[in-house]
C-alpha cells in the first residue's frame, strides 16, 4: 500500500499588500502518494507557484496546513523547517539553478554537504546519481560546458541524491526542446516509480501529459478538477 508523502489540508495564502492583496490560494488540499507523478496545471496567475513554495516549505500559509510524512510543518522554528527541507524535499526549476563555479559532481555533492554527510560518501553517492540520470562521464564539466538538458539533468541528480521523499518541479521542461524535455519527464517517471517517492511537476506543456498518473487542475486559487491516468475528467468541487 502506498503511504502519504505530503499533504496538504485547506491552504489558504495571501500576497501582496493593501489595495494589491490578492487571495492567491482559496482553501487548497492535496495529497501526494508515494509512486506517484502528479502535474499541477493552470492558467498564469492562478496560483501554481504559491502552492508550490508552500509545499516546500518555502512559504508559510496564512491558514490551512502543511504534513510531511508524519512530520506536521507548522510551528517549526526557521532552523528545523530548513532541516526538514533539506532532508525530505528536493527541488527542480526551470532555470536549473546550479552554480556556475562548481563542476557536476560538486553540485550534487552540495546537496549532502550542507546535511553534513561525510565527504566520502557523498562523492559516492553523487557519482551514483550522475551514472543514473546518465551523465556519469560529464561529472567534472561546469554548467557553462553543458546543454540546457544535461544541466536539468545535473539538476535532477541534486534534487535526487538525497533520497528525499518529495521531488517538486516548477516548469521543469520549460526551457528545453522536445527530445530534452522528453528525456528529462522520463527521468522523473522513472524516479516515481519508486514507491516511497512522489514527484509534483508544475507545467503548462501538454506534451508531459502522457508521464503523469495524475493531473490537477487549479484556477483562481482552487482545485477545480483532476483526471487519473488518462481517465475522463473528475471534478473534484
Ligand atoms: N508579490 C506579489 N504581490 C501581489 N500579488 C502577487 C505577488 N506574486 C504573485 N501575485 C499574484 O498572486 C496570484 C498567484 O500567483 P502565482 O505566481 O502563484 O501564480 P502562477 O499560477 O504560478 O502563475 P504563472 O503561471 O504565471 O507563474 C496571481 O494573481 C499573481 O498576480
Amino acid at each position: 500500500m502506498s503511504t502519504t508523502v505530503l499533504e496538504a489540508t485547506d491552504l489558504v495564502h495571501h500576497l501582496g499588500q493593501g489595495a494589491g492583496r490578492v487571495q492567491a490560494l482559496k482553501g487548497v488540499s492535496l495529497s501526494l502518494k508515494g509512486g506517484e507523478l502528479a502535474l499541477l496545471m493552470g492558467p498564469s496567475g492562478s496560483g501554481k507557484t504559491t502552492l508550490l513554495s508552500i509545499l516546500g516549505c518555502l512559504m508559510t500559509p496564512d491558514g490551512g496546513a502543511v504534513r510531511l510524512g508524519d512530520q506536521p510543518v507548522a510551528g517549526l522554528d526557521p532552523e528545523a523547517l530548513a532541516k526538514l527541507r533539506r532532508e525530505r524535499i528536493g527541488f527542480i526549476f526551470q532555470s536549473y539553478h546550479l552554480f556556475p563555479t562548481l563542476n557536476a559532481e560538486d553540485n550534487v555533492r552540495l546537496a549532502l554537504d550542507v546535511r553534513g554527510e561525510r565527504a566520502r560518501a557523498a562523492k559516492k553517492a553523487a557519482r551514483e546519481v550522475l551514472d543514473r540520470v546518465g551523465l556519469g562521464h560529464k561529472k567534472r564539466s561546469f554548467p557553462r560546458e553543458l546543454s540546457g538538458g544535461e544541466q536539468q539533468r545535473v539538476a535532477i541528480a541534486r534534487a535526487i541524491v538525497g533520497n528525499t521523499r518529495v521531488i517538486l518541479a516548477d516548469e521543469p521542461t520549460g526551457a528545453l526542446d522536445t527530445a530534452n524535455g522528453q528525456a528529462v519527464m522520463t527521468l522523473l517517471a522513472d524516479i516515481a516509480k519508486d514507491p516511497s517517492r512522489a514527484v509534483l511537476v508544475v507545467t503548462h506543456d501538454p506534451r508531459i501529459l502522457p508521464f503523469a498518473n495524475r493531473v490537477i487542475h487549479i484556477e483562481d486559487g482552487r482545485i477545480v478538477s483532476e483526471e487519473a491516468g488518462g481517465d475522463s475528467m473528475k471534478k473534484v468541487s
